[in-house]
């Protein structure tokens, strides 16, 4: 079974766009997890445009108080920004399950690469250890590259979550390349099980690309986000859940 994590960053997004709490994050994901999803993840930014610190905290609440998995990305390089923590001590606060370390900078528009751990190996170990301590399982966003994925073993990450981004672009432009970026992430998931890693994958995932990514060898988890928003839209957020929960059956 590959448990599906909804993403609640966009129900944040609009909900930033106006004073006062419509749509109701915490809500949004109860209802989530009502229709069949495994587990919440948020991925709050230093610079607050969706998921805020205080939805952390509520949505840890939720997911305890539900006994389903908390998953909480973001870059532990960023550091404090006004009330945003930093996401080590919001991690630490908070105690998801799992805790996904993505390098983004605080300027990208969204996350578009995985760590390159020659350059950020060193710094990432003690914190893997910091996180794997209070009892945080730790992912690392890569891309589908066999010699970053074995330095993610030796810093002691438990998972990687593969970037599925140039993934979804070829789907969707029909790109001559799909087969060897498939191949590529096929190889990368054999070769991380066979380090003892979990894999996880996740970003611009959908209704479309999902029948093939499913069968990637060995794949525990999708965190989507994007696509269910806007899937949402059209089918309404039980029945969106509910779409996506059969399409990782293989239904
Ligand atoms: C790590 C990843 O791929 C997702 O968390 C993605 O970064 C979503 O973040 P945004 O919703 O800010 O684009
Ligand atoms: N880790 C990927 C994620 O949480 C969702 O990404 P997206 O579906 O919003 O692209």
């Amino acid at each position: 079974m590959i448990a599906l994590s909804v993403n609640l960053n966009k129900i944040a997004l609009i909900r930033n766009s106006r004073e006062g709490n419509f749509p109701d994050v915490v809500a949004h994901g109860r209802t989530c997890l009502d229709a069949g999803a495994d587990g919440i993840t948020v991925h709050p930014r230093p610079d607050q445009r969706h998921i805020r610190p205080g939805d952390v905290r509520d949505l840890a609440t939720l997911c305890a108080g539900r006994g389903v998995e908390f998953n909480v990305e973001g870059n532990p390089f960023a550091g404090a920004m006004g009330n945003y923590p930093g996401l080590l001590p919001l991690v630490l606060e908070t105690g998801p399950q799992q805790c996904t370390l993505v390098p983004d900078s605080n300027e990208q528009l969204t996350s578009d690469h995985g760590f390159d751990l020659n350059k950020d190996g060193a710094r990432l170990e003690p914190i893997i250890k910091q996180l794997k301590d209070a009892g945080v399982r730790v992912s690392l966003f890569m891309d589908p590259d066999k010699q970053q994925i074995s330095l993610a073993r030796d810093v002691g990450a438990d998972r990687i979550e593969l970037y599925t981004g140039p993934y979804a672009e070829a789907v969707s432009q029909q790109s001559a390349d799909l087969d060897s970026i498939f191949a590529a992430h096929c190889a990368a998931a054999e070769h991380a099980l066979f380090l003892g890693l979990g894999v996880n994958a996740g970003h611009d995932l959908n209704l479309i690309n999902l029948p093939r990514y499913r069968t990637l060898p060995g794949l525990q988890e999708v965190s989507i986000g994007h696509a269910l928003t806007v899937d949402a839209i059209n089918m309404g957020l039980t029945n969106a859940v509910a779409a996506y929960v059969n399409c990782l059956a293989g239904n």
